[in-house]
């Protein structure tokens, strides 16, 4: 059972009102998205016609159900299709949609169908030219430089790295804590690293979960930040927490960690260090894949599955990385700013952390003055631009 907490719940976010983030993404971002994935591959006639129906229920129409004999149908019902399918992907709880909208575009591009597009991912391409782009190697270059400094500073750079990765920039050059944003205001909004290194002294003897969000350049710095944990002995155990199957464009699959090791180990330089650090780690056990159902499910983390429970309460910290890992975290909703981090994550079973760039209306933690910082700076922009970030930490 969650832990008490004294805070009222928020109302859940919903997509129904225009003009808001949210809407924008059911009416605007999903319709894109279907376009790219049409560019993405040379689908067969039946694929496209399946995709005109996606795109014509999300606009359109009703949340549909899955074919009777999609194998991961019972737990869609569990997990809410058994309600909310016929009503408007707008009139649902937000997080439900958006989640239903992925596995309903695997559906239409026969991701689980047996035949030829069996375990295509659709958004492979543009992951994989993501982690090619010449910024990759750029940002894998400033690994040498950084092999030279203190340990204390290749912490601060790598926990940065990772950090300020969830907005598709690999942030390690040290100076990024410091780049200012558009209004001046600071670029973390809230920082509990303190708390987080106190957490993971080079002990040895550590289990880390971290529950991964992006492929590519967010990936590659989780799994830089894993190594040099492991190196200097903060942990002695990882567990990487990744996607059963392609989601949210660019969430992280089992492919994509290969591919992201493959790319580290090829690369000149410490990259390659890291790289070899991460492969004999997979392959003694210190460092292990996992991908539960539930990193896909479109519900909060407070209801997670009693399996899983149990193995977060296990480990000695669980780092939760990017935005809607964030969402799932607090719960989807519309919190007042200030609401205690501390409160609305008191269900959590054991220490955890967000790392994250603020790219969706949630958010907890904040001092009142930091509030105010930033609504007198740019309205509520702040919310959902990617320039802000924080650490929040709950030891
Ligand atoms: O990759 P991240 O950091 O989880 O961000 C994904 C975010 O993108 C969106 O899908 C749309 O902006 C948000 O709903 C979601 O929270």
């Amino acid at each position: 059972m969650p832990e008490r907490s004294d805070t009222p719940p928020a109302s859940v976010l919903l997509g129904n009102e225009p003009g808001s983030f949210p809407h924008s993404v059911l009416a605007e971002r999903h319709p894109a998205i279907i376009s790219q994935v049409r560019d993405s591959f040379p689908y067969d006639p039946e694929r496209h016609r399946a995709l005109d129906a996606l795109l014509a229920s999300c606009t359109k129409g009703v949340i549909e159900p899955l074919p009777a004999d999609a194998h991961d149908r019972d737990r869609w019902a569990a997990w809410g299709a058994e309600a909310y399918t016929g009503r408007s992907w707008f009139d649902v709880p937000w997080l439900w949609s958006e989640s239903f909208f992925y596995r309903q575009l695997l559906e239409a591009v026969g991701y689980f169908t047996p035949g030829p597009w069996l375990g295509i991912d659709p958004f492979r391409p543009s992951k994989l030219a993501e982690l090619n782009a010449p910024e990759t190697d750029e940002e894998l270059a400033a690994l040498d430089p950084l092999a030279e400094r203190p340990t204390d500073e290749q912490d601060r750079a790598l926990l940065h790295g990772s950090l300020w990765g969830n907005r598709a920039d690999l942030g390690f050059r040290l100076s990024a804590a410091q780049a200012a944003t558009a209004s001046d205001t600071p670029p973390l909004v809230s920082d509990d690293s303190e708390t987080l290194w106190s957490l993971l002294p080079p002990s040895g003897t550590a289990t880390l979960c971290l529950i991964a969000d992006n492929a590519g350049r967010e990936l590659i710095p989780d799994l830089l930040l894993i190594a040099h944990l492991l190196t200097q002995g903060r942990i002695g155990r990882a567990v990487l927490h990744i996607k059963p199957y392609p989601y949210y464009v660019s969430d992280a699959t089992h492919a994509d960690v290969l591919d992201a090791l493959r790319r580290l180990t090829s690369a000149p330089g410490a990259a390659a260090d890291y790289g070899r650090t991460l492969w004999s780690a997979i392959t003694d056990g210190r460092l292990a894949v996992r991908a539960h159902p539930f990193s896909s499910a479109p519900l909060p983390y407070a209801e997670m599955p009693a399996d899983l429970r149990g193995e977060l309460a296990t480990a000695t910290l669980t780092v939760l990385k990017g935005d809607l890992n964030y969402r799932r975290l607090v719960g989807d909703r519309l919190w007042p700013p200030t609401t205690p981090f501390l409160d609305v994550t008191a269900y959590f079973p054991g220490s955890v952390a967000a790392l994250r760039t603020l790219k969706s209306d949630v958010i907890t933690g904040l001092d009142a003055r930091t509030e105010a910082a930033l609504v007198a700076a740019e309205g509520q922009k702040w919310r959902t631009g990617g320039t802000h970030a924080l650490i929040q930490v709950r030891g």
